[in-house]
């Protein structure tokens, strides 16, 4: 086993910086779907280049690098002890090789313990099987999409589809919802595994391990499968879209598990996945713990269909006629700020500082270490190494989801005279409301595009707050072409309102029973 640690390395970094195949193939089936002159199809252009860019640099597809974990199957009389201790190992130098975000937190403290080890993380589950090798799978899945994770217990009443009873109609409803209600914010389009069935934990589990089937396979159960494909055919038609842009594709996969369940209980839950599906997994020789085989498709072998970002944007503001194409250096002024409506492209040179939970948590009752006045937030926990000379550099920084910050972000907009927010997902009626009031707006990244972005910042002037640890620190970034779309304007416009506002109205055509 003098390979075993090396191989999971391996794994880990393969995992977090090359998008396998089989999900690249249908993330390019989506694009040939989507216009490619509009949000939807710009996003998923962002999300070719960016993929092919986490492969090329060997470095995080997303700067959220999720929860490691592991589904281990080994022959009985593996040491399981030993493997743990070098699973650990293997995350701890991944994380010091800035393959993976320092993701583990203390959760009454919110002290990070820097090299993703801690109570609860990884995650690794062993199974015991009776073949002689050892099979290692891993996912990565992002906060941000866990958020959006929904257990249903049936019967219940949906918004928008009436009862859903414990039935496999209820289930189908249940699905629907689940779409629906993770908008864009868990950076659709996603994946989704659920799990019928157990209790309030085993159907989560039951969910999770949905993600870890092919995107190609077919259900063997003949219901689940009609299920898998009438969710495939319908939730498209909710017109979510990629980064909730609106558009044709919201949902890129759906899997199906069933167990048994208590007489009481009737749980349906559902784990959603970003596009950031990164999971992958080795078959080890047992003796030597070296790779035998890799177990989904490398990602090597299906490069994405790349069209420049300048390309990308032209196409849309030639052919949407809200959008234009706008250069802004910071700081930003609010006539500026004034003159911006949802759909404009924008680009923003000049410095930016990124702001997440512990931050604007901060700011509402004390000062800010800099002047922030015309400034740009960026809601943001970037992967940074600092290299042998002092000097941080970016590895990862795509957008966090915002609607986090919602109960602070007027206040502070106010407080500190920002004129423009950016993150993904968008923000509630309160942060609408402060950016009318004061000349600010809400610009959307595309969420998970952590490579793109890190190519944007060409130095890193400084950093506040450390002792928040590095995702939540304040660093103070200097950018040139940084482009992110107004979907929340100084007007009281937000697409982000507009887009729920349908797909809920398109809801309520899927509350006829189909499965009967
Ligand atoms: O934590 C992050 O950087 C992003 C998170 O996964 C999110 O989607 O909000
Ligand atoms: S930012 Fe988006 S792509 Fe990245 S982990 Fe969160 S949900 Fe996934």
């Amino acid at each position: 086993m003098q390979h075993f640690e090396e191989s999971v390395y391996k794994l880990i970094v393969e995992t977090s910086t090359n998008l396998p195949g089989d999900v690249r193939e249908v993330i390019q089936a989506a694009q040939e779907v989507e216009d490619s002159a509009t949000r939807a199809g710009l996003s998923l252009s962002t999300i070719a280049t960016n993929i092919e860019m986490a492969e090329n640099n060997v470095s995080p597809i997303c700067q959220d690098t999720g929860m490691p974990t592991f589904v281990v199957h080994t022959p009985v009389g593996a040491n399981q002890m030993i493997m743990k201790s070098q699973i650990r190992s293997a995350i701890a130098r991944a994380t010091k090789d800035g393959k993976l975000r320092t993701n583990s937190v203390d959760s009454l403290t919110g002290a990070n313990t820097g090299d993703n080890l801690g109570p609860g993380t990884p995650v690794i589950h062993f199974e015991q099987w009776e073949k002689d090798d050892i099979d290692v799978r891993l996912i990565l899945k992002g906060g941000g999409c866990e958020n959006k994770n929904i257990q249903y217990s049936l019967p219940t009443e949906l918004e928008g589809l009436g009862k859903a009873g414990r039935d496999l109609d209820g289930i189908r409803k249940c699905i629907m919802h689940a779409v629906y209600q993770a908008q864009g914010q868990g950076c659709s389009a996603g994946f989704i595994g659920v799990g019928i069935g157990g209790d309030r934990t085993t159907g989560y589990e039951l969910a999770k391990q949905q993600l870890f089937r092919h995107t190609q396979d077919t259900n063997p159960n003949n219901e689940l499968r009609q299920l898998e494909e009438y969710v495939m055919e319908n939730a498209n038609k909710l017109g979510i879209g990629t980064m909730g842009f609106g558009g044709e594709v919201s949902l890129l996969g759906c899997k199906v598990g069933v167990m048994n369940r208590l007489p009481a209980s009737f749980f349906v839950s559902v784990a959603y996945n970003c596009w950031a599906y990164r999971r992958q997994g080795v078959l080890l020789n047992s003796a030597s713990g070296e790779i035998k085989e890799w177990i989904y498709p490398s990602g090597t072998g299906t490069p994405m269909k790349l069209k420049s970002a300048e390309a990308a944007v032209e196409a849309v503001a030639e052919h949407q006629e809200e959008s234009r194409e706008i250069v802004l250096q910071t700081p930003i002024t609010e006539e500026q700020v004034r003159s911006l409506k949802v759909g404009d492209i924008v680009t923003i040179n000049g410095e930016m500082h990124t702001g997440r939970d512990a931050l604007h948590k901060h700011l509402m009752d004390h000062d800010a270490p800099i002047d922030l006045n015309g400034a740009v937030i960026y809601h943001c926990g970037p992967v940074m190494m600092k290299d042998q000379a002092g000097e941080w550099h970016v590895k990862a920084a795509g957008p966090t989801t915002s609607s986090r910050e919602e109960p602070y972000q007027g206040t502070i907009i106010k407080k500190f005279g920002i004129r423009a927010v950016i993150g993904k997902g968008g923000m509630g009626a309160k942060t609408l409301a402060a950016l009318q009031e004061h000349g600010a707006v809400y610009l959307n990244a595309i969420g998970g595009a952590a490579q793109y972005y890190a190519r944007c910042i060409k130095k890193v002037n400084g950093v506040d707050f450390m002792e928040f640890g590095i995702p939540e620190a304040m660093w103070h970034l200097q950018t040139k072409g940084f482009t992110a779309i107004v979907t929340m304007d100084a007007h009281g416009n937000s697409l982000h309102a507009n887009v729920e506002q349908d797909s809920f109205a398109k809801l309520s055509q899927f509350k006829d029973p189909v499965f009967s």
